[in-house]
């Protein structure tokens, strides 16, 4: 029995299989990865019914690329979130829960739309990434993984072909950072501005991680979350296979604390898994026997990035440690 509060006992599952918002090749391979790993059986393995409605390739979204004045590969990221906007959709209406497996972090303008669609503006984020992903200021050298954001608010205004659908705007009230440390100068201003809420690498060891949730967990009281997780919030020690590594991260105990308390508050409707790129990987070998709880989700295979990315979906998704 599901006692989850906005969504059925069903997760419905796809894969953005997409690098083109950023320069490096290889988060197009995450979501098989992942699968292969064992990501499907450990969430069978907690309980859940999986709806998998396989991946979106990013390479059949690829156009005539002339050269975007706007951002990289602008008309291409335009289609495929498009199309990652309305399978999400899809199954938030159906009242499934939402897993968007990237790719890199450009993928979650389609997701977040798509949740806006169907939650509109009782919709909460939690945005984890050592970046804050809202540059708006448009250059044919942009990567629009920096740029998510920064669409979603609505602080880009042009119209950019491709995106004719975007039609919500993300309140910059409904979301918070959390680990954020490596931000642009217009991104500053722009938190500055808006005051949006945030817990960057400071506030969480003066806080410590237990106060910062039972924070962000007030704030979000009673209202469907959807958690944005970038793995290189995560310090590299932990997650080294991805593109745009920064030291002085979460620790990987800190953040399955936060994933498993965003599970425990029953609140949570959707999760994006982004910039896993196993060519990456300082120690490509498999990572068998990862650690330890196999009877709660199963054998786990991958290198280490890979599978800790199937570990935080499994806390994000009801994975306990004791009880
Ligand atoms: N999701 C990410 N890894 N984003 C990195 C963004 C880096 C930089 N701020 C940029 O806009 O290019």
């Amino acid at each position: 029995m599901n006692s989850w509060k906005f969504i059925r006992n069903t997760i419905g599952l796809f894969g953005s299989a997409v690098h083109e918002g950023q320069t490096k090749t290889g988060t197009e391979l995450a979501p098989r990865a992942l699968r292969e790993g064992g990501l499907i059986s450990a969430l069978y393995n907690l309980g859940w019914e999986i709806n998998d409605m396989g991946d979106i390739q990013g390479k059949n979204f690829r156009t005539n690329n002339v050269k975007s004045k706007f951002f990289r590969n602008s008309q291409q990221l335009g289609s495929i979130n498009g199309e990652i906007s309305k399978r999400a959709y899809e199954i938030a209406s159906k009242q499934k829960f939402m897993l968007n497996i990237g790719g890199d972090h450009s993928v979650a303008c389609g997701s977040i739309h798509g949740l806006l669609e169907h939650y509109s503006d009782e919709l909460r984020v939690i945005w984890v990434d050592a970046h804050a992903d809202c540059n708006y200021q448009l250059d044919s050298n942009r990567n629009y993984h920096g740029m998510p954001l920064g669409h979603l608010y609505g602080a880009i205004t042009e119209q950019i072909k491709g995106f004719e659908w975007l039609k919500q705007r993300l309140d910059t009230k409904n979301i918070i950072y959390v680990g954020i440390r490596d931000i642009d100068p217009m991104e500053r201003e722009f938190i500055k501005d808006q005051k949006i809420v945030y817990y960057g690498m400071d506030e969480i060891i003066e806080l410590g991680i237990g106060q910062v949730m039972t924070r962000i967990l007030k704030q979000f009281e009673g209202k469907p979350i959807h958690v944005s997780f970038d793995v290189d919030s995560i310090d590299p020690e932990f997650a080294h296979g991805t593109g745009t590594l920064v030291d002085g991260g979460i620790t990987s105990r800190e953040v399955h604390y936060l994933l498993r308390k965003l599970a425990a508050s029953r609140q949570l409707v959707g999760m994006d898994l982004a910039e896993i790129n196993p060519q990456l990987e300082k120690t490509p070998e498999l990572r068998e026997e990862f650690f330890g709880d196999f009877q709660q989700i199963g054998r786990i295979q991958g290198t280490q990035t890979v599978a800790l990315g199937i570990e935080l979906i499994a806390s994000a998704l009801g994975r306990t440690l004791v009880l």
